[in-house]
């Protein structure tokens, strides 16, 4: 599409094109058509560029053509319409919309009404909306209802929202296929409905780290033009089971007790998450653990065998144990936990922090809110991989710890609800002599625990992407490209030097640099 305004050319690719509309139309902020016989508007793509943010924020562009007689005007948009239809087959046309109305700010409805509906409806695609009434709804309506027409589901909400519908579309996809999610050997099919997520949680991880900025705008754009990301996806097992899914943070040590303790302050709002963690920094807690991998790196298998990979053991006490699937990037860390991990590679980085003083820590920590490396520290360090064990260390071993080891050989057992399988609520304190024994209130967490205990707890909880699981021995297997979203990962570009547009008005290639 091409259109002259003021000498300059404004090219379009016919891929981000939203819509073609008779009459002069605008969408946002208000519906407005002025119903002329002439006249045509084309709505598509416009890329503006925000010092706040990593990627690219997207607006709705819009330009009005007229032209010498209404049949010619009714050949043009009927022309557009069929070249949006054949160059763009990824495009959805019936989308299943979930909201849960309490994720972040509580404002889920409000932004999918008054920014991502008319979008959607200019694009032309029909919705089916549930606001969610309780938690796990839109999980068990993607694994039992009837799915038949929807080219992918929405979610508007934060990540344990996206989480939900994860768990819907994947655990969907297996039981079709006949597959079986508990043991961590098989190969998993992956999901046939893409998921487009709207921003509205506290984190809203998995959005920043797929599209660069938290805007509902920009995430409906990235749906209506069809937009695909594959993503990797880490199953984690604890016995005979599989637990749950992960895209983002399998995390032990810091992020689980920062988690742990944040789900007590729900009411502070996604300020609890720097409350928390202000508090779990000042315990300066570290945890004793055995942590084998899976290298992903070729290099590192066996020379006798190139194709097999050797577990690596290591032993030790860590203030955290991290597996990301993806960088993990949110307005608090914009290059993320690992800033080079890979969206779809098929890995994920697995990165232990030693135990060190205060000081070390949170050098470390603070690394993440700046460009300096992280990793480049002499208690970090980070490995990319396939699978990871987590047992505690020595004689330390609780009795889930044999399954595990059945689970990733290929054991199979029952699927295990929300991480709350027989006995895992048991937990260990720290004793006098540093031995473990087991604490008498059995109904609270170990986190709870090692402060109701007053001793410093032997055993951390495992955060996995924002939910607690309550038991220290798990492994966990990552699952390439099991899911697709529409998205594109974060757009990457240099501004061209012959480019005649203002920034915040250049399209498509000549993107501004971050
Ligand atoms: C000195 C400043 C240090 C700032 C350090 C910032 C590090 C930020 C790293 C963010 C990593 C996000 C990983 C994403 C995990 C998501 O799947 C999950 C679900 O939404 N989110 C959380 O579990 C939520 C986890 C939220 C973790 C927040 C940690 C905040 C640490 C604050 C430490 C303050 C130290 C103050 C010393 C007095
Ligand atoms: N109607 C509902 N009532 C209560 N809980 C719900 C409802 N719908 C969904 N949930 C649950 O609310 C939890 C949190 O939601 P969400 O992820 O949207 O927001 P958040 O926790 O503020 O954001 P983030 O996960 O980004 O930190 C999810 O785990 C989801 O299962
Ligand atoms: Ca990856």
């Amino acid at each position: 599409v091409l259109s002259y305004r003021l000498q300059l050319c404004v090219s379009v690719p016919v891929a981000e094109v939203v819509g073609v509309e008779e009459g002069q139309v605008e969408v946002l902020p208000h519906k407005s058509v002025e119903d002329t016989d002439r006249d045509f508007t084309v709505f598509y793509v416009k890329r503006s560029s925000s010092r706040t943010t990593s990627g690219l924020l997207w607006r709705l562009g819009r330009t009005q053509f007229t032209c010498p007689s209404r049949v010619l005007r009714d050949q043009w948009t009927k022309h557009l319409r069929t070249a949006l239809k054949t160059h763009s087959p990824l495009r959805p046309h019936r989308l299943l919309v979930f909201i849960n109305p309490f994720g972040g700010k509580k404002k889920g409805r409000q932004i999918y009404h008054s920014l991502v509906a008319p979008v959607f409806e200019l694009a032309g695609i029909s919705s089916h909306v549930i606001v969610t009434e309780r938690a796990n709804q839109a999980r068990d309506h993607l694994l039992k209802k009837d799915l038949t027409g929807f080219d992918g589901v929405v979610c508007v909400g934060g990540d344990g929202m996206f989480s939900e519908i994860l768990h819907g579309v994947i655990g969907r996809t297996q039981q079709e296929a006949g597959l079986c999610e508990n043991d961590p050997a098989v190969t998993l099919q992956s999901c046939p409905l893409h998921i487009g997520i709207i921003p509205a949680g506290s984190t809203d991880c998995v959005c920043y780290t797929t599209v660069g900025v938290i805007d509902p705008v920009t995430s409906s754009l990235h749906i209506v033009i069809g937009d695909s990301q594959p993503l990797d996806v880490c199953s984690v097992h604890h016995g005979p089971g599989l637990v749950r899914y992960s895209a983002s943070l399998v995390g032990y040590g810091f992020y689980g007790d920062v988690l742990a303790e944040s789900e007590k302050r729900r009411w502070m709002g996604p300020f609890r998450y720097d409350y928390s963690g202000a508090v779990v920094f000042l315990s300066n807690r570290s945890y004793r653990g055995t942590v084998q991998y899976l290298p992903a790196d070729p290099l590192m298998s066996s020379p006798r065998d190139k194709t097999r990979y050797e577990w690596v053991s290591v032993d030790g006490r860590f203030k955290s144990v991290s597996l990301t699937c993806m960088s993990s990037s949110c307005a608090k860390s914009p290059l993320g936990l690992s800033p080079s991990a890979h969206l779809a590679d098929g890995t994920g980085d697995l990165i232990l922090v030693w135990d060190t003083n205060p000081l070390g820590f949170l050098t470390y920590l603070y690394r993440h809110t700046t460009t300096q490396d992280q990793f480049d520290l002499p208690f970090v360090e980070v490995h990319r991989v396939k699978a990871v064990r987590f047992t505690l260390a020595g004689g330390e071993e609780t009795e889930d710890s044999e399954g595990l080891h059945g689970a990733m050989d290929g054991g199979d057992g029952a699927y295990v609800e929300n991480g709350s399988i027989a006995g895992s609520q048991q937990h260990l304190a720290a004793g006098a002599n540093g031995q473990m024994m087991t604490c008498e209130d059995k109904t609270m967490s170990p986190f709870t625990c090692g402060l109701c205990c007053s001793k410093a707890p032997a055993v951390s909880v495992w955060n996995c992407d924002g939910e607690i699981l309550p038991f220290p021995e798990i492994c966990c297997r990552i699952h390439g490209q099991l899911v697709r979203l529409y998205a594109r990962g974060i757009e990457d570009g240099t501004f061209l030097k012959d480019c005649t547009e203002e920034r915040d008005e250049c399209n498509r290639t000549c993107i501004p640099p971050r």
